[in-house]
Parts: structure tokens; C-alpha cells; sequence
């Protein structure tokens, strides 16, 4: 543990992961709080030193995504580990699922994201992977690059968007950015949702509501814009696949357990996907083989928010909520499951 100035009157603050962009906002949290940081590097060292007593006092966790490789996942185990004073854990990220939501609950611990700070950058990576899948451009893309112009097995002649129906499936603010670019592209919206729009976002989208199993059916291109949750890991496999369209294009910038990647492999390999945009992968960093191997797959490292805006915008969104909860001991944003807690 490290810990600079330390005030025993002053609210103790957690920081896991690294502030990149946000500076001024983190100097404010700095002026009315000590922050303590973990030496440890790796989960083992991390649960020794929090059961050490490191963080004892600690009111609020601050996290990155990338404090994953230190913690592991915010499980039960982590969270016993934790000091009892924890009250807040301020993720720097919209999706989660690398936080145990329920084991936080059952310890009174309130958690928040940061929603809506994500959606454009998301989306526009969205419609890179879209257009880029459509028009088969991981191929030529490569082949460039190595000197052989558009390679010696030429890629198959794409496809427009204009006209084609996108499902969108689920309709947060992700889902949402994703319709309104794709509608400059000509395609014809059509979305599932556990609940429906209000009529109002509906028109303003031009957007259908249908049935999952008709979005599966009609859909020329697929986007996948769900939590990735207990309830909605591989929301997409085999039966799924089997019901879309033949030569279906399927975009996912959500989390890649929300998608059977080996039944993804055996649907591209089969004809029944013809091409796929991913930027979020199952067992990240790693990538299935057939996944690296496959031409029409398009794939990107994670970077949905990737950009410096973004960046600066999420950690600006989740030191509010570090603020929120030392001042009034609530949250700006916290998750849906913690909305009546
Ligand atoms: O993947 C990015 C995020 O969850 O914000």
C-alpha cells in the first residue's frame, strides 16, 4: 500500500488502475480525500494485502477495466477480503462484468458505471466493424500491408448497407448511437429489448420493435449491444445461428460471452455467417484460432473507447461518482440491479 499525506479525519479512497486523462477532476477527489494505492500486482498479493489491513478505512474503490489483471474479478472472495468501511465501488467503464453485483449487494456495497460517456465511440467502432464485415476488408486490409495488394485470392465482392435491415439487439444508449449512424447508411432499423422504447426514441430511430426470434430471422446484419450478465452469456449459439438468415453479417462490440465464439467458428466455417466484425472476445486477450484464421472475420483489440474524448470523458464520469459518494454518500450512476438499494 502507498499512501501520501494521510489524515485519519479525511475519507480514504481506493484506487485500482491509473488515472490517464482526468487529472484536474482526481485533484479534486485529492483535495478532500487520502488515496491509497495496492503494491501488489497480481490477485494473491492483492486479497494478502487487503486482508492485511492496506485498505482498512477505504470508503470508496475507484476502478479501471484494466485492474483486472492486480484483482481478478470483484467477486465474494475479493469483497471479504475488503475492508468493512467500503461502501462504493466507482467502475470506470459501462459494462460490469467483471463486478459480482449480487456479492456487492449482499455486503451493502453500491456500485456505478458510466453509462452514456461510452455510447458514440462505441457505436462509431460499431459501424467500422459493419461496414468493414459487409465489405469483406480484413482481407485486403492484410494483404496490403504485407505487398501483395489485394492478396493472391482476391476477397469476395462485399455488400452495401443501403436498404439491408440492422437488429439491433438490446437498445441502451449504445444500441441507440448504433441506429441513428446506421439510418446514414440507408438500413432499415429493426430492435429486441427486455423492455420496449418509448414511442418518442422509437420514431426518432425509425426503429421496429420485434420479437427476438423474428430479429434472429430478418436480420441482414446483426449488432449485439447487451450486458454480458449470468442471464445473457451466449444469448447467441448454435440454435441461434441456426435460425438467422443464411450469409448473415454479425457485429459485436459488446462482451464477447454474450456470443458462443466455438459456435460462431462452426457458423462462419459453415456459410451460415458469411462475415463478422468483433471488437470483444470471450476469454480476452486471447482470440479463438478459427476466429484468427477465418478471412471474413474483422476483428479489433477491445477498443470500442478507445479515443482520447472518450477516455477522459469515462474517468470524468466515474470520479463524479467517487465525489457523489464522499459528499452525499450516493451515486451519480449507479447499476440498474442497485436502483431500489
Ligand atoms: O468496454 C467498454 C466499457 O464497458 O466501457
Amino acid at each position: 500500500m502507498s499512501l501520501v499525506n494521510v489524515d485519519s479525519t479525511r475519507p480514504r479512497v481506493l484506487l485500482l488502475g491509473v488515472i490517464e486523462h482526468a487529472q484536474s477532476a482526481w485533484a479534486s477527489v485529492r483535495e478532500i480525500a487520502d488515496i491509497i494505492t495496492p503494491n501488489s500486482t497480481q490477485r494473491a498479493g492483492f486479497l494478502r494485502e487487503a486482508s492485511s489491513g492496506a485498505f482498512d478505512e477505504c470508503v470508496v474503490a475507484y476502478r479501471t477495466f484494466d485492474s483486472f489483471a492486480v484483482t481478478g474479478k470483484v467477486d465474494a472472495e475479493l469483497i471479504d477480503a475488503l475492508p468493512r468501511s467500503l461502501r462504493f465501488i466507482c467502475h470506470n467503464g459501462a459494462g460490469y462484468d467483471q463486478v459480482d453485483v449480487p456479492a456487492c449487494t449482499a455486503r451493502g456495497i453500491r456500485v456505478s458505471n458510466t453509462p452514456s460517456a461510452v455510447d458514440d465511440a462505441t457505436a462509431d467502432i460499431g459501424i467500422f466493424l459493419l461496414l468493414g464485415a459487409l465489405r469483406n476488408l480484413a482481407v485486403s486490409m492484410t494483404a496490403l500491408r504485407a505487398g501483395q495488394w489485394r492478396g493472391e485470392t482476391p476477397p469476395a465482392l462485399g455488400h452495401d448497407p443501403q436498404g439491408k435491415i440492422l437488429g439491433i439487439l438490446g437498445m441502451g444508449g449504445i444500441g441507440r448511437s448504433m441506429a441513428k449512424k446506421a439510418l446514414a447508411f440507408g438500413m432499415k432499423i429493426r430492435y429486441y429489448n427486455r423492455t420496449r422504447l418509448h414511442p418518442e426514441l422509437e420514431r426518432e430511430m425509425d426503429a421496429e420493435y420485434v420479437d427476438f426470434k423474428t430479429l434472429l430471422a430478418e436480420s441482414d446484419v446483426l449488432s449485439l449491444n447487451l450486458p454480458l450478465n449470468p442471464k445473457t452469456r451466449h444469448t447467441i449459439s448454435s440454435k441461434e445461428f441456426s435460425r438467422m438468415k443464411r450469409g448473415i453479417t454479425i457485429v459485436n462490440t459488446a462482451r464477447g460471452g454474450v456470443m458462443d465464439e466455438a459456435a460462431l467458428v462452426d457458423a462462419l466455417n459453415s456459410g451460415q455467417v458469411n462475415s463478422v466484425g468483433l471488437d470483444v472476445y470471450e476469454e480476452e486477450p486471447k482470440i479463438h484460432p478459427g476466429l484468427l484464421e477465418n478471412p471474413r472475420v474483422m476483428l479489433v483489440p477491445h477498443m470500442g473507447t478507445y479515443t482520447i474524448e472518450t477516455q477522459k470523458k469515462m474517468e470524468e464520469w466515474a470520479i463524479s461518482n467517487v465525489h457523489a459518494a464522499i459528499q452525499s454518500g450516493s451515486l451519480r450512476s449507479i447499476v440498474p440491479e442497485q436502483r431500489d438499494m
